[in-house]
């Protein structure tokens, strides 16, 4: 009988067209990855995983990094999105969080409107609790009704107009 996190992985991975041992990769990756938060200020550990989808699979991750100048500070998801954007990664399959509290946290309104810049709407955010439990939305589910890059294309049509 595999594990429950297994049977569990698998439901959401094929939900979401991902395999499952892939994900409980990137789940790995973003509990991990909470262990090197800067995070001195608040002591809220965040870790995140991208999961990049232009090549190989390859796994990004990012924590969060705060500053003695409070607001200056980044989230993980940020941190993560910008690693993998100035390493060449352009196509994102899937972006886990995880988090030391029960239910997890998911990201911020600013972060979710920086994820709205790179990432396709129905791409799913695995959001992971301090016993890694999971919450799973969509990018649109999160963040209805957006503005996004395609919007200011269509302002440029207009005022050609
Ligand atoms: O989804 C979230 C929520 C919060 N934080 C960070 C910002 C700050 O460093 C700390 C407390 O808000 O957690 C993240 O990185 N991602
Ligand atoms: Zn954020």
């Amino acid at each position: 009988m595999p594990p429950i996190s297994l049977l569990r992985a698998k439901d959401d991975a094929a939900k979401y067209g991902l395999d499952p041992e892939v994900l409980l990769k990137l789940k790995e990756k973003a509990m991990g990855a909470r262990g090197v938060a800067y995070c001195p200020y608040s002591s809220f550990r965040v870790g995140c995983a991208l999961l990049t989808a232009d090549g190989d699979g390859t796994i990004i991750t990012g924590a969060n990094v705060e500053c003695a100048s409070t607001p200056v500070g980044i989230c993980a998801e940020r941190c993560a999105l910008g690693k993998a954007k100035t390493e060449g990664y352009d196509k994102f399959a899937a972006l886990a969080v995880a988090t030391d509290i029960s239910p997890p946290a998911s990201p911020c309104g600013m972060c979710r409107q920086f994820i709205r810049e790179f990432c396709d709407l129905n791409m799913p955010i695995f959001m992971y609790d301090k016993d890694g439990s999971c919450v799973v939305r969509t990018l649109e589910e999160l963040l209805p009704m957006s503005f996004g890059p395609d919007d200011l294309k269509r302002g440029e049509v207009r005022e050609e107009l």
